[in-house]
C-alpha cells in the first residue's frame, strides 16, 4: 500500500509501504494511483514527492505475483499518469530503485538519490526486460550505449555513477526525503515539458547498425542460450529507431514472449532459491533463526597453495585480519608476493586501498593462538589434515572454530582429532576462491549449530553464497559430479569424442564441457584420489576384467592419460592439445582420437554413433539421480540447495534453474523412464539406477518442486 501525508504545506508525500523492499504489489500500485489522484486534486498541493518506507525506495515489481492472475492497476498506465501529471513529481531514492522501482522513478519529473543508494534495471536476471517503459525511457535519458550496458547486464549502479550517467538529478548525503521536499517546493509551477523523458528524442549514434550488431554478438556470446539479453538489445534498438509509442508496442511484444517463457520461470525460481539457502536447517532440527553466529574478527589460513591464497584474499578484502601460515619458507615468500599482487589488483578494480596490512605471514602455527576461526587449506591428504587439526586443537584459544577447505574428505574424521569436535565444520571454497561465489558449509555429526551459523555468516561477509550441507564423500557438488564424469568417459568408450561431448554440454549452456573443465582443473587431481581409493590400477587378484573395478563398470581412460603425463592445460596435453603448457586454447588432438580407437579395439568395443540426446540424458540424468539420492540421504535440505550449488559452483546455466529444477521442467516421469532405459542397457552402472525418492515423487504424481520437501520429510520419517 501507499501512505499519503501533506508536508511543508504544499507538498504531497507518497510513501510506498510493503516490507521488505516496497515491491510494487497490486496493493502498492493501487495506493500510488489513489494517492496521486489525491495529490493532484488538492489545490494546496503544488508538487509531489514519492519515497519508500524504511529507507528503501522500491525493489521493483513484486516477483511473487508473477505467474499468478495479475490484479490491481497495471504499471505502465500508472507511470504514464505520473509523467503526464500537471504538478512536478520528485522521486526520493533511498536504498534501492530497481526494475519497476527505477521505471517508476523515470516516470517522475526529477530524481534525487541518497549517496548510498543503488539503481538498476535487473529484469534480465529474471528472464525479463524492463517493460514498464524502462527500455524506452532509459536510452532517451542516458544514450544507447550506457542503456544497453545497464539493461543487458542488469547491473546495479551507485548513486555517484547514476549522477554521472544522468539517471538522477542530484545526490545527497542528508535526509533524502527532506532534500526532495525542499526541491519539490522549489520547482513547483515550473514547466514540466522538458522533464517528460518519453518525449525526448533518443540520442542515436550514427553507426547505430554496427553498434547494435556488436551488442547482439556480445550478449549472444555471454548469454549461453538465455533469451532475455537478446530481447533487451531488441527493445533498446526499438527505442533508438522508433517513435516512443511504437517502441512501447515493441517492448510489450518482446515482454509477452519472455514473461511466459520457461527461462523466466527458471530464473525467478532461482531468485528465491538463492534466498532459501540462507534459511538453512540441519537434520537435528537446528535452524538459521535459532542458531546464533559468533563474531569473527581475526582468522587464520593454514596452507598457502592456490586455494589458501584465494581464501586469504577473500578474508582480507572483507576487512578481516588474517594470519596466513605456510611452513615452507620459500613457498611462504612466493605466497606473500602472490597474495599482495591479488590484493593490489582487486583494490585497483574496485577503487579502494589494498588491504595489505590485514595479512600477517608466518611459517609456524603459533600466531594462530588468538584467532577466532581457522581455515585449513593444506594438500588434500587425510593424514596431513589430521595432523594439522591436532596441532590447531592444541594451539588455538578455547572456542576457536576449526574449518577445513577439503573438497570431499570426511569432516568427522578431522573433528575427532580435536578437543572440541563441535567447533569443526567444512568450508569448501571453489577455485579461484576469491572470485567464485559458492561456499559449501559442511556440518559433521558433531558440528554445533553455532559453528554452522558462524561459517554461514562469515561466508556472507566475504560475499559468498553459502549453502549448508551434510557430510558425505564429495559433499553435494563433487558427489553429483562423479556419475556425470563417469558417463562422459563411458560415452568415449562407446564411440563419442571429447569435442562432441563438450559441444553438446556447451550448447546446453555450460560455460565449458566436461573434458575442457577437466583439462583446466588438471587430470592429475582426480587420478590421485582414485589411486588413494585403490581404483586407478586393476587388482590382479580379483581376476576381474580391466574395465570393472570394485564390482562395477569402470573406465580407466583418465588414468591412462595421466600415466602418459597428460594432465591437461598445465602440461599442454590432456583431452585436447594446447600450443604450449599453460595455454588455454583447446584444440582437437589426433593423437587422442587414435588412442581412443586403439583402446576400443584392445577392449573389443565397437564405436557406435551417439547422438546429442544420449549425451545429454546420460550425463545430466545420472547427475540428477545422484541429486535425488542426496536429498533422500538428507545431505541437502531441499532442491534449492543443490541448484544454487550447481549454478554458482559448476557453471550450470542459470536460465535452466539448476539440475533439480531442470528435472522438474523435463518431467520427473521422463527422467525416471530414461534412467530405467539406460540402466537396462548398462546394468553394471549403479548410478543409472533410479533412486527411491525419484520413484516416490513420480508415484505421487510428480508434485511441483516447492512441494518436494514434504515428500522428502515423509521419506525420512519412514526410515
Ligand atoms: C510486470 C513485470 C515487471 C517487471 C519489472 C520488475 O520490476 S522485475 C523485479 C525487478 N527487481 C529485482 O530484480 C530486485 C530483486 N531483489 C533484489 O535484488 C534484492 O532482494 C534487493 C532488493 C537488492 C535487496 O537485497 P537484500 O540482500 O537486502 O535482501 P533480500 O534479497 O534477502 O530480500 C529481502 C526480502 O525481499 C524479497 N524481495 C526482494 N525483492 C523482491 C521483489 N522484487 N518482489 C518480491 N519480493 C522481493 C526477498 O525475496 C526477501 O524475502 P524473504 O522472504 O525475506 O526471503
Amino acid at each position: 500500500m501507499a501512505q499519503y501525508t501533506r508536508v511543508s504545506g504544499s507538498v504531497g508525500l507518497i510513501t510506498l509501504q510493503s516490507p521488505r523492499v516496497n515491491a510494487l504489489s497490486a496493493a502498492v500500485r493501487q495506493g500510488i494511483v489513489d494517492m496521486m489522484q489525491r495529490a493532484l486534486s488538492e489545490p494546496e498541493v503544488k508538487s509531489v514527492v514519492i519515497c519508500g518506507q524504511n529507507g528503501i525506495f522500491c525493489g521493483g515489481a513484486d516477483i511473487k505475483e508473477f505467474g499468478k492472475n495479475m490484479s490491481g492497476p497495471p504499471l505502465i498506465p500508472m507511470i504514464h499518469a505520473i509523467e503526464a501529471a500537471s504538478k512536478p513529481v520528485v522521486a526520493a531514492i533511498e536504498g534501492i530503485a530497481l526494475g519497476g522501482g527505477l521505471e517508476l522513478a523515470l516516470g517522475c519529473h526529477y530524481r534525487i538519490a541518497h549517496a548510498k543508494a543503488r539503481v538498476g534495471l535487473p529484469e534480465v536476471t529474471l528472464g525479463l526486460l524492463p517493460a514498464a517503459g524502462g527500455s524506452q525511457r532509459l536510452p532517451r535519458l542516458i544514450g544507447v550505449p550506457a542503456a544497453l550496458d545497464l539493461i543487458t547486464t542488469g547491473r546495479h549502479v551507485t548513486a555517484a555513477e547514476a549522477l554521472k550517467l544522468g539517471i538522477v538529478d542530484q545526490v545527497t548525503d542528508h535526509n533524502t526525503v527532506n532534500v526532495a521536499v525542499k526541491f519539490a517546493k522549489r520547482v513547483a509551477g515550473q514547466s514540466l515539458d522538458p522533464r517528460r523523458i518519453s518525449t525526448y528524442p533518443c540520442p542515436c549514434p550514427s553507426d547505430a547498425d554496427a553498434l547494435f550488431e556488436k551488442a547482439m554478438q556480445k550478449v549472444r556470446r555471454a548469454a549461453r542460450g538465455a533469451i532475455a539479453p537478446v530481447a533487451c538489445v531488441q527493445a533498446v534498438r526499438a527505442a533508438a529507431t522508433l517513435p516512443y509509442n511504437q517502441g512501447m508496442e515493441r517492448e510489450k511484444e518482446l515482454m509477452a514472449t519472455l514473461f511466459t517463457s520457461g527461462q523466466a520461470r527458471a530464473l525467478q525460481y532461482f531468485f528465491f532459491a538463492q534466498r532459501a539457502v540462507g534459511k538453512w536447517s540441519m537434520p537435528s532440527g537446528a535452524r538459521w533463526e535459532t542458531s546464533k553466529p559468533r563474531p569473527v574478527h581475526k582468522a587464520a589460513v593454514i596452507g598457502l597453495g592456490t586455494m589458501g591464497r584465494g581464501i586469504t584474499v577473500a578474508l582480507a578484502q572483507a576487512g578481516l585480519s588474517v594470519v596466513a601460515v605456510e611452513t615452507q619458507e620459500k613457498q611462504l615468500m612466493e605466497a606473500k608476493q602472490a597474495i599482495s599482487g591479488m590484493l593490489e589488483r582487486g583494490a585497483k578494480r574496485s577503487g579502494v586501498a589494498p588491504a595489505l596490512d590485514k595479512v600477517s605471514y608466518s611459517h609456524n602455527i603459533q600466531p594462530v593462538a588468538d584467532v577466532d576461526l581457522v581455515i585449513e587449506a593444506v594438500f588434500e591428504d587425510m593424514a596431513l589434515k589430521k595432523k594439522v587439526f591436532q596441532q590447531l586443537s592444541a594451539v588455538c584459544k578455547p572456542g576457536t572454530f576449526l574449518c577445513s577447505n577439503t573438497s570431499g574428505l570426511d569432516i568427522d574424521h578431522l573433528a575427532c582429532q580435536t578437543r572440541n569436535p563441535e567447533l569443526v565444520v567444512g568450508m569448501h571454497f571453489f577455485a579461484p576462491a576469491h572470485v567464485m561465489k559458492l561456499l559449501e558449509v559442511v556440518y559433521g555429526p558433531k558440528s554445533s549449530p553455532h559453528a554452522v551459523a558462524t561459517a554461514m555468516q562469515l561466508g556472507k561477509k566475504i560475499g559468498k553464497v553459502s549453502v549448508a550441507v551434510g557430510n558425505c564423500r564429495g559433499f553435494v557438488g563433487n558427489r553429483m559430479l562423479k556419475p556425470y564424469l563417469e558417463q562422459a568417459l563411458f560415452l568415449l568408450e562407446e564411440g563419442a569424442t571429447p569435442e562432441f561431448v563438450d559441444q553438446v554440454l556447451e550448447e546446453f549452456g555450460f560455460a565449458m564441457g566436461v573434458f575442457r573443465v577437466s583439462d583446466l582443473s588438471g587430470l592429475d587431481v582426480g587420478w590421485r584420489v582414485r589411486m588413494a581409493d585403490g581404483l586407478a590400477q586393476p587388482d590382479p587378484t580379483t581376476g576381474q576384467p580391466v574395465r570393472v573395478r570394485q564390482g562395477r563398470r569402470y573406465s580407466p581412460l583418465g588414468d591412462l592419460l595421466c600415466e602418459q603425463g597428460r594432465f591437461g592445460q598445465k602440461t599442454g596435453r590432456g583431452w585436447y592439445q594446447y600450443d604450449k603448457p599453460g595455454s588455454q586454447v583447446a584444440k582437437p588432438d589426433p593423437w587422442l582420437h587414435s588412442f581412443l580407437d586403439e583402446y576400443r579395439t584392445r577392449h573389443g568395443l565397437v564405436a557406435r554413433r551417439i547422438d546429442h540426446q544420449e549425451v545429454l540424458e546420460r550425463c545430466l540424468y545420472s547427475l540428477i539421480n545422484e541429486g535425488f539420492r542426496i536429498l533422500e540421504d538428507g545431505i541437502a535440505a531441499g532442491p534449492e540447495d543443490i541448484d544454487v550449488i550447481y549454478v554458482f559452483g559448476y557453471s550450470w546455466p542459470r536460465h535452466r534453474g539448476g539440475p533439480m529444477f531442470y528435472a522438474a521442467t523435463v518431467g520427473l516421469n521422463k527422467v525416471l523412464e530414461r534412467l530405467e532405459h539406460y540402466h537396462q542397457a548398462h546394468p553394471d552402472v549403479p548410478s543409472l539406477q533410479p533412486c527411491r525418492l525419484l520413484r516416490k515423487l513420480v508415484a505421487g504424481g510428480s508434485p511441483p518442486i516447492h512441494k518436494w520437501r514434504e515428500v522428502i520429510k515423509k521419506v525420512h520419517s519412514q526410515l
